[in-house]
């Protein structure tokens, strides 16, 4: 689904208008109709609009106006609606003006007695500092809803004094439990600190025609996209169907790292899963990975050739290669890395692995001038932001603003590099310059080997016959829907997840895109 900047969202506007005739007021009862919709499903099977309270904040826009549509249909179907219009400080109660008291009680008795409040103040019209009394009025409505956490919170298209393209936030903005936004979400609600104000990410149809396309190249991720895009498995396949992972991955002080990886590629179907390691480590592997193969390599002592020429000899044949995860950074693993990048640029397109290069991969590289110059064609690099800092020259990266979307743009561009810079939102940049950005966080994968299991989910796919960028894109999602269902079936929160406890929900979660909502 395309992600959109307020400027793309306008002109999506004016093309619908003057090409289709959809004016202004058509999209607006558009908006209004879904975001009543979308409200009401999320309130089934718990409540029913029925003797529903809902107050609404009306601002003198077009935000406003998708709320005053919204609020009539949730009347028709039994919801008892209040009516706050800011700029005209009136508030209208079940229909009837209140004109007896001084506003400011009324309505600070409406937001004390209602069920939902409804921001529908300002939009991507926003254009200055909100002003003293609109901050006034959503302080109000966030002390109550610190006392009272029952009170449900909900943006229309965005939270007011969101700024819709970077992701800043007014002093007075609130973080809400859901934004419905309308038409597609907006390129801020990605970012901090605006991610945090936006709660469950609703997305509103408001009747913009197909062949309307925006011109973004940006695209949040979605389940129904990871859907289409898994390998399909026909009855008649065997192993060799779904391709051959190789990993060189481990070492003394991180042997966890090949198993993760190793056994998330076989997680989301690769065929067959080898590990490059050298007899020392082999007991241990073998013994907690039973499903895996083996390419036995010489001892971290032996010539760095020796090394490189053992795994070469043994790559024919695999779809996949993953190198980086646990390696190590020795001057020795360093050359191996090198003379196996040599050989793999070598290799016609059709003989050579798709190459994945992860953590130790990357540190190693890192160390060298112009090291993209040595990676074979469409390698997907997986950095953290400080490995993102080391392969930019020690610039440092932002772990979830929007400077991390140019940059990231910009040097997949510049390295001719699938870029997947990980954090909250994880976002994936081609080398023609389109991104994909990741909805779904979950603080629980803030832990180590996480990372381990991410390179793994993609050099599965990748050994499937995925397109890099596609197999990053896919990897990433499930990533973060496997820690939603460990949560969610460990009673779990925000923390204790373990890397390994991922590993038996990937498959659920691809099976769980079959149901996707978005
Ligand atoms: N134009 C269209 O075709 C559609 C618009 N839609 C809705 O329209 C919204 C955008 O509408 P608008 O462009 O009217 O913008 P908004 O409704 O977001 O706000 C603009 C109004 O707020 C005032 N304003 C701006 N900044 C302010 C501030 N800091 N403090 C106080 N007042 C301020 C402006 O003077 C103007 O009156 C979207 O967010 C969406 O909700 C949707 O209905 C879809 C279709
Ligand atoms: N707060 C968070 N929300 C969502 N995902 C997160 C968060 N913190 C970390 N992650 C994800 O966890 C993984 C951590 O990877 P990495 O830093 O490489 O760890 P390691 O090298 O220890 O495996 C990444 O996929 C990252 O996007
Ligand atoms: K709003």
């Amino acid at each position: 689904m395309h992600i959109v900047t307020i400027s793309e969202m306008k002109t999506l506007e004016a093309q619908a208008e003057q090409q289709y005739g959809l004016t202004s007021p058509i999209l607006m009862q558009n908006a209004g109709k879904s975001a009543a919709d979308l409200f009401e499903a999320n309130l089934l099977p718990t409540y029913s609009l029925k003797g529903l309270k809902v107050l609404f904040l009306i601002g003198p826009g077009n935000n406003g106006g998708d709320g005053l549509v919204m609020a009539e249909h949730l009347k028709n179907a039994g919801a008892l609606i209040s009516l706050y219009h800011w700029k005209e400080q009136k508030l209208i109660v079940q229909g009837k003006h209140q004109q007896d008291q001084p506003v400011h009680e009324l309505l600070t008795t409406q937001i004390k007695d209602a069920d939902y409040i409804i921001d529908a103040l300002l939009g991507t019209g926003r254009s200055r500092p909100l002003p003293d009394d609109m901050r006034a009025l959503l302080a109000l409505v966030k002390e109550e809803r610190s006392r009272r956490e029952s009170l449900g919170l909900v943006a229309i298209d965005l939270p007011t004094g969101l700024n819709a393209d970077t992701g800043e936030v007014d002093p007075g903005s609130i973080a809400v439990d859901t934004t419905i936004t309308l038409a597609y979400p907006k390129l801020g609600f990605f970012f901090f600190p605006g991610r945090d104000y936006i709660g469950d990410l609703e997305v509103g149809d408001i009747g913009l025609p197909d062949a309307l396309e925006p011109s973004s190249h940006t695209e949040m991720i979605t389940g129904q996209q990871v859907h289409k895009l898994l390998p399909e498995r026909p009855l008649n396949s065997n192993k060799g169907t779904f391709g051959k992972v190789m990993l060189l991955c481990g070492s003394l002080p991180y042997p966890g790292s090949a198993f993760l990886a190793g056994n998330s590629a076989a997680r989301v179907g690769a065929g067959l899963i080898t590990l490059a390691v050298t007899e020392k480590m082999l007991p241990f592997y073998a013994s907690s990975f039973h499903e895996a193969t083996f390419a036995i390599l010489p001892e971290e002592d032996a010539e760095s050739f020796e090394r490189a020429k053992a795994l070469i000899e043994k790559l024919e044949g695999y779809k996949a290669l993953l190198i980086g995860p646990g390696l190590g950074q020795s001057a020795n693993t360093r050359e191996v890395i090198l003379q196996v990048l040599e050989h793999l640029r070598s290799l016609p397109d059709d003989k050579r692995p798709h190459l994945v290069i992860d953590a130790d991969g990357l540190n190693n590289l890192s160390a060298l001038e112009r090291w993209w110059t040595l990676l074979p064609k469409d390698t997907v690099i997986t950095p953290h932001p400080g490995e993102m800092g080391r392969l930019s020259e020690g610039i440092k990266v932002s772990g979830g603003n929007i400077e991390r979307l140019e940059l990231a743009r910009k040097k997949a561009q510049e390295w001719q590099v699938n870029l997947l810079l990980k954090g909250s939102c994880t976002l994936i940049a081609n080398p023609t310059g389109n991104t994909r950005i990741n909805w779904w966080g979950n603080p629980a994968l803030a832990t180590a080997g996480t990372g381990d299991v991410l390179a793994g989910m993609i050099s599965g796919f990748l050994a499937q016959g995925m397109s890099p960028f596609d197999a990053a894109s896919a990897a990433v999602y499930l990533h973060t829907a496997a820690a939603d269902l460990v949560n969610e079936h460990m009673n779990i929160e925000r923390a204790g997840l373990l890397a390994s406890d991922l590993l038996p929900y990937i498959p659920m979660s691809l099976v769980n895109t079959t149901y996707s909502e978005l």
